[in-house]
């Protein structure tokens, strides 16, 4: 029953990670995984004062467990800083891993060599919020799309621009551009040619960081609907990384909610948006705008004070206790784990439960932490 279930009880320690039944729709299994950035020595301070320099670390990533399917797209929302980011780029292993585990097709990535992991990302290719930043100005966009085809030494010569001029077709692009270079696109073309990069090398799973964030709202839906076409004609799974929870339930079929490194909420993506359990994820869904007026009435928007908290100096116990309004003193001493509530929508909690979905507030009126706006 288990679809994913986070390690964050840190008391259990190695995690318990779903089962594979018979394997076949499980593309990707992340276990346990972190990855911690090591800023070194204590601060100026402490070197000055001979203070005990404690070593500064960054847990961006702290103790993800998590399935995705194969043709699902799994959204990735939470603040900025919350390390969606590294999460991407870890399970492509542009980012080293400091643990755990990344099963994708039954091996291991972060045991694979250089060389092992060279070869298996043909299967995995990442989107970048920036395409200009991800597209070397120096080269045509045939040479930009053909760079892993040759690579790899997958096609030759007259293929290989063949196979260029496809995949630009395949993107909305025209093949008349083949020998621009990436200035000469707007913003949404320079996506595609990323996009069709990505493509070539037909992966299995394409990791889309903030896709559409860098580009004008009236583009975000044509790339959107770009990469949905897309995913049905070449079988793609995405993991989708977005801070625009419009686009995320737009293009989602399941929803991960991550808060300073933990996945805290994860089920289908109208649970999420409809049926939110966690008070974190109840906050950012309520200060999404609705087009439909009558819901707006009905809906309150629910304002979190305070900042995310440092990941050098995470909260002790639930990392959202110090702005949630219903923390009790146990929270500062539980890491709660990812269990499943109802079917299919796992929250890590320790005052939500299958038998007590809805926190009850401990007193009544206003608790701190939470404000509502009318
Ligand atoms: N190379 C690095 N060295 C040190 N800290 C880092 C490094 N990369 C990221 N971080 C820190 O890790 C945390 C997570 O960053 P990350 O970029 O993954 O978050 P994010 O959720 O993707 O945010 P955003 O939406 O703003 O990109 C942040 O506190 C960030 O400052």
């Amino acid at each position: 029953m288990w679809e994913a279930i986070s390690s964050q009880n840190a008391s259990s320690g190695s995690p318990k990670v779903p089962p594979s039944g018979d394997g076949r729709d499980l593309l990707l299994e992340i276990r346990d995984l972190r990855v911690h950035f090591d800023l070194g020595g204590g601060t100026l301070w402490d070197r000055i004062t001979g203070g005990s320099p404690a070593r500064r670390v960054v847990k961006a990533v702290d103790g993800v467990t998590l399935v995705v399917r194969s043709g699902e797209t799994l959204g990735l929302v939470g603040e900025s800083g919350c390390g969606k980011s590294t999460l991407g780029r870890a399970i492509l292993r542009l980012i080293e891993p400091t643990g755990g585990q990344i099963i994708f097709r039954g091996r291991d990535l972060a045991r694979l060599s250089r060389e092992e992991m060279r070869r298996e990302r043909r299967h995995l290719q990442m989107i970048f919020q920036d395409p200009y930043a991800s597209l070397n100005p120096r080269l045509t966009v045939r040479d930009i799309i053909a760079e892993p085809l040759e690579t790899f030494g997958l096609t030759r010569g007259l293929e290989t621009e063949e196979r260029v001029r496809d995949l630009m077709r395949k993107v909305g692009l025209s093949p008349r551009f083949i020998k621009r270079y990436p200035h000469e696109f707007s913003g949404g073309q320079r996506q595609r040619i990323g996009i069709a990069r990505a493509l070539a090398l037909n992966p299995k799973l394409i990791v889309a960081d903030e896709p559409i964030s860098a580009l004008d709202v009236s583009i975000q839906a044509q790339i959107m609907n770009l990469l949905k076409r897309l995913q049905r004609e070449f079988d793609l799974t995405y993991l989708f990384i977005s801070h625009d929870l419009r686009a995320v339930r737009y293009v989602s079929d399941r929803i991960a909610v991550m808060y300073l490194g933990k996945i805290v909420e994860l089920a289908e993506a109208r649970a999420i948006y409809e049926e939110p359990l966690m008070p974190y994820t109840k906050a950012l869904i309520s200060a999404v705008p609705v087009p439909d007026p009558t819901i707006e009435l009905t809906r309150r928007r629910i304002v979190l004070e305070g900042d995310v908290p440092s990941p050098l100096d995470p909260p002790s116990g639930c990392r959202f206790r110090t702005r949630c309004p219903y923390a009790i003193a146990q929270c500062a001493e539980v890491v709660p784990p990812l269990v499943e509530i109802k079917p299919r929508h796992f929250a890590a909690c320790i005052r939500i439960s299958p038998d007590e979905p809805q926190i009850e507030r401990v007193a009544a009126g206003e608790a701190p932490g939470l404000k509502r706006a009318s």
